[in-house]
């Protein structure tokens, strides 16, 4: 996986049709998504549950594009290597989800995974400020996760001192929550470079009409 900058909207499959994940993952794709995000929560970190590890293992044979994996879960760390076997280029754990936050991301490199930390909105920047060398990607949660359809939090300032801290690291901003063509542009202007979007991509289409998933993230990509 190379490191680029270039804005990368990763729909959230949170917003798919449960019965149709293979077939979603691929629709998004051929119809522009640059990578796939997969939203695990334990309902203990979180108060919704998703999927686990066999879930994802069971779509990476229909996604050709990067598959980003957020978990949402507390503890993180016995569940790692399931993760990176399941196919998972990116594996992002929370800062809040334990106390050992170093441990966890070293563990996530060592499973031969890209290694991502994420803020939920009330973290500071500061919180991932000894983590620079640690990691490839930090994501900005701008709503309090858990569900989709969220109204967008303003964290463009936090995004800005997360920018400056980078500097000229190979480190992805990442952005999940919120996401549509009014608030894209925010975000992408205080320097986030991947665009989670759920309800904003999936709205209107279907796998028999995915057509609206292009069209939803074109519009993401125009407003930019
Ligand atoms: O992780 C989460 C929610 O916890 C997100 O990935 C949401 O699933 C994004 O959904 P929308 O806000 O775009 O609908």
């Amino acid at each position: 996986m190379s490191f680029d900058r270039s804005i990368k909207i990763a729909p959230s499959i949170l917003a798919a049709d449960f019965a149709n994940f293979g077939a979603e993952c691929a629709a998004i794709e051929a119809q522009g998504a640059d990578w796939v995000h997969v939203d695990v929560m334990d309902g203990h970190f979180v108060p919704n549950i998703t999927f686990g590890p066999a879930m994802c293992a069971a779509i990476r044979p229909h996604i050709k594009t990067v598959m980003d994996v957020h978990l949402m879960i507390a503890p993180v760390d016995p569940y790692i290597d399931a993760f990176a076997e399941a196919g998972a280029d990116i594996i992002t754990a929370h800062v809040e989800a334990g106390p050992h936050i170093h441990r966890t991301l070293q563990a996530i490199r060592g499973a031969g995974a890209k290694a991502g930390v994420a803020l939920n909105p009330g973290t500071p920047a500061a919180a991932v400020e000894d983590l620079m060398d640690m990691v490839d990607l930090i994501c900005v949660m701008t709503v309090n996760p858990g569900f989709g359809g969220q109204k967008f939090i303003d964290m463009t300032a936090k995004i800005r001192a997360l920018r400056a801290m980078i500097g000229d690291r190979p480190i992805h901003i990442e952005i999940d929550g919120g996401v549509d063509p009014t608030t894209a542009p925010l975000v992408a202007a205080a320097g986030a470079d991947v665009l989670v979007a759920g309800s904003a991509v999936f709205r209107g289409g279907s796998v028999s009409d995915p057509a609206p998933y292009g069209a939803n993230m074109r519009a993401i990509r125009d407003a930019i």
